[in-house]
C-alpha cells in the first residue's frame, strides 16, 4: 500500500510529519509514503495578524482540502491547530502519543526565571490566553506581540525588545531546541501556572471516513491514553465555542483508575477575571461538558464576551492582533 502524506513547509511541520512517518512505518514497514508539500494561506502571509488571514483555522483548511479531494491521503496536524469541527467526510484516525504539553518561557538572560524577571520586563507572545495567565502572577509584565514559525521566533528573543518569549515544550523539543548544546535559557510553566492550550503536544492524524484501509492501520498505532485526553480537552472546547477568540486553556490526564482528570481555565484578558475548574470522569465527552458547564455556572460566558468586546477595541486600528492562540 502506498499513501500520499500532506505536510506544511515550515520545519516544524515537516519535522514531526517525518518523525509520524517513521512511527508508522515502524509498526508498519511494507507501507510506502510520499510526502507532498502544501503551502497555506497561513505560511504565505506570515507576517499579517492571524485573525487577518481566517484564525488557526487558515493553516488547516486548504491541508484538508487536499485530503477531501484525494490529492493526499494522509495529514498530520498539530492537535491544538486542528478546529473542534472537522469537515463532515474527514475524521481523526489516530493521535500519537503526547509530548509534554505544557507551555515554556525562553528568557534572553541566563539563569533567567518567571519570579526573576525584573518590573516591567517585555514578554513576547501573540496567545490571549498566555498572556491572561502570565498576567495574572505578574500583572507588570508588558506582553509584546510576535509572530512567525519557531526558529523566526527564537530569532527576535535575541534581536527584538524582548526579555523573555513563550513558546510550547512539545514543538521545542521535536525540533531539538530543549537539548542541552542549545544552550537556550528556558523554564518550563507548571499547569498552576499556564494551562496549555487545548491539544497541546499531541499529533493528530487525518484522514478520509472512506478510507478503511488506512484507518484500520491508524486504529493499530492510535495512542488510547491522549486520545481518551484530548478527547475531553477538546469536549470542553466544542462546548465553549472555541471558533472565537478569548483566552481558554485546558489540561486533562487518564489516572490509573482509567478515569479523566480534566483542568480547564478562561480568563479577562490580563488575567484578572479567572475561572479555574477540575472535574474526573471515566467517560471523557463528559468530562469536557460537565467542566464547560461549571464554568458556564461561574459567569464564563460573560468574562468571554467581554474579552471579546475588548479584543475588537483594541484591535480595531492595529495591523498586529491578538488572536486565541499563536
Ligand atoms: N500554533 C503554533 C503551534 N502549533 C503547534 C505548536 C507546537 C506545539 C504542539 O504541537 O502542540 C506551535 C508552536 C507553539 O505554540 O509554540
Amino acid at each position: 500500500m502506498k499513501i500520499k502524506v500532506g505536510t506544511r513547509g515550515s520545519k516544524l511541520a515537516v519535522t514531526q510529519t517525518k518523525q509520524a512517518v517513521a512511527f508508522i512505518q515502524n509498526k508498519f514497514p511494507k507501507l510506502e509514503v510520499e510526502l507532498v508539500e502544501i503551502t497555506t494561506k497561513g505560511d504565505r502571509l506570515a507576517h499579517h495578524s492571524l485573525a487577518s488571514i481566517g484564525g488557526q483555522g487558515a493553516f488547516v483548511k486548504e491541508i484538508e482540502y487536499q485530503l477531501s479531494q484525494g490529492n493526499i491521503d494522509l495529514a498530520i496536524h498539530s492537535l491544538k491547530d486542528l478546529p473542534t469541527i472537522i469537515p463532515n467526510d474527514l475524521t481523526i484516525g489516530a493521535v500519537l502519543k503526547r509530548e509534554n504539553p505544557l507551555d515554556c518561557l525562553l528568557f534572553k538572560e541566563e539563569k533567567m526565571t518567571l519570579k526573576k524577571l525584573p518590573l516591567g520586563a517585555k514578554v513576547g507572545t501573540s496567545s490571549l490566553r498566555r498572556q491572561a495567565q502570565l498576567l495574572k502572577v505578574r500583572p507588570d509584565l508588558e506582553i509584546i506581540p510576535i509572530r512567525g514559525n519557531i526558529d523566526t521566533r527564537i530569532k527576535k528573543l535575541y534581536e527584538g525588545p524582548y526579555d523573555a518569549i513563550v513558546l510550547a515544550c512539545a514543538g521545542l523539543t521535536r525540533m531539538g531546541f530543549l537539548e542541552q548544546e542549545t544552550q537556550l535559557n528556558y523554564e518550563v510553566l507548571p499547569a498552576t501556572t499556564c494551562l496549555p492550550s487545548i491539544g497541546q503536544g499531541a499529533l493528530a492524524l487525518e484522514c478520509r471516513k472512506e478510507d478503511a484501509s488506512l484507518l484500520s492501520i491508524l486504529t493499530e498505532i492510535e495512542d488510547k491514553k491522549t486520545r481518551a485526553e484530548v478527547d475531553a480537552e477538546r469536549s470542553f472546547l466544542r462546548m465553549m465555542d472555541g471558533s472565537c477568540t478569548f483566552p481558554i486553556g485546558a489540561y486533562a490526564e487518564q489516572l490509573e483508575t482509567g478515569e479523566v482528570r480534566l483542568a480547564g481555565v478562561i480568563t479577562s484578558y490580563n488575567g484578572t477575571e479567572y475561572l479555574h475548574e477540575t472535574v474526573t470522569d471515566k467517560n471523557p465527552i463528559l468530562a469536557g461538558q460537565l467542566l464547560a458547564n461549571l464554568l458556564k455556572e461561574q459567569g464564563a460566558e460573560r468574562v468571554i464576551q467581554e474579552c471579546q468586546e475588548h479584543v475588537r477595541k483594541t484591535t480595531l486600528h492595529e495591523t498586529t492582533t491578538l488572536s486565541k492562540e499563536d
